[in-house]
């Protein structure tokens, strides 16, 4: 077992000591673009630039950012796959390029665009391939699996080939491979994509439990936000390879400067209401959409409304998270 590292002040919510460690990691690749006939020009991407954070143990945090952000290449100098160009970079105490055998052992890694799975062998070989690899103990093994295939549903599946599985059915085989030999951490790059909603619902149940009843640390990289929602209590926000937030996700909507939304149902189309502190942003019938700025209190709107319009209901909306982070984004001045 290696030492562990002392506790280091790290992102909200984290409770234990850290994990998870970069300080200005820097990952720039060299690039060839070919510019005409026989003709090639150089240049450099700087996929990940100057990122620091640190993940305490038991953490579940949400990793996001648009397409070409540096969230793959960050979580690929995570498991060792890409060494960095600069800055420093330790899982689990270790130097995951320089030891990355050593930290194979501490991690597991889901790639929903991609299967560990033998594709031709039926699902129970993989685990059996694994089991050998990692070197479980017989015990171990025999309860992990045991548990993995009670709640993510897989007994009917042990002898498919995994080319045969349907995608749900394959993701839920994914995750329990990675699980099989206990990692004290579980990278998971976009594990709900293209899952209908029943097969989300249960993975996300089960990556729920796993972090509580295990206290496994989870890293997440989606584009579904209703992953973050019901998953992490915080989310770091990357954008041309640099940390823009880093929080709960209830504070992106201050960082994204979002309103709320009054939804007002009127007697009778009206023209649209006036009321201070906030502006009508749709009318359909008799119904009407205020927007008013998230951090104010809708009370006093509210009791506006009531006294001087004639009411059947009211209602308020949070802000579309999706809607806040497009925002953030857009707000971002590129360098
Ligand atoms: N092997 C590579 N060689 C050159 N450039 C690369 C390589 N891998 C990634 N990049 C570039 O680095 C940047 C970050 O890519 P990365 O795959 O990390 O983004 P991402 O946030 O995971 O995006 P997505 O959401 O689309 O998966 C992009 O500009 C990408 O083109």
């Amino acid at each position: 077992m290696d030492k562990e590292e002392p506790a280091v002040d790290g992102g909200p919510g984290a409770q234990g000591a850290a994990l998870i460690e970069l300080d200005g990691v820097e990952k720039v690749f060299d690039v060839r673009r070919r510019t005409g006939f026989l003709k090639r020009e150089r240049h450099e991407v700087r996929a990940v630039d100057a990122l620091s954070f640190r993940v305490r143990r038991g953490e579940m945090v949400g990793y996001i950012g648009p397409n070409g952000a540096g969230k793959s290449t960050t979580i690929k100098m995570l498991t060792g796959i890409l060494t960095p160009s600069g800055g420093r970079l330790r899982v689990a105490g270790l130097d995951p390029s320089r030891e990355r055998t050593r930290l194979a052992q501490r991690i597991g890694v889901v790639f929903g665009q991609r299967t560990t799975l033998w594709w031709d062998l039926p699902l129970i070989d993989s685990y059996r391939l694994m089991h050998r690899m990692y070197r479980i103990p017989d015990a171990r093994y025999r309860e992990n699996l045991d548990r993995c295939v009670e709640l993510l549903e897989l007994a009917d599946l042990l002898d498919v080939p995994v080319r045969q599985l349907s995608l749900g059915q394959r993701m839920r085989g994914d995750i329990a491979a990675a699980l099989l030999h206990d990692p004290e951490i579980l990278y998971l790059d976009e594990p709900t994509i293209g899952l209908d909603v029943i097969s989300k619902v249960k993975v996300r149940g089960f990556l729920r439990d796993v972090n509580t009843e295990r206290g496994t640390t989870v890293l997440l990289t989606t584009h579904d936000l209703q992953d973050i929602e019901q998953l992490c209590s915080r989310v770091m926000v990357i954008d041309h390879g640099r940390l823009m937030y880093d929080g709960p996700l209830a504070g992106l909507h201050e960082a994204g400067e979002s309103e709320r939304t009054l939804v007002v149902d009127l007697e009778r189309e009206l023209p649209p209401v006036d009321v201070p502190g906030a502006r009508v942003v749709r009318v359909e019938g008799a119904r009407q959409w205020l927007a008013f700025p998230a951090d104010r209190s809708a009370a006093p709107l509210l009791a506006h409304v009531a006294a001087a319009y004639p009411l059947v209901d009211l209602s308020v909306r949070e802000p579309d998270i999706e809607a806040v982070i497009a925002k953030m984004y857009a707000g971002r001045t590129v360098s």
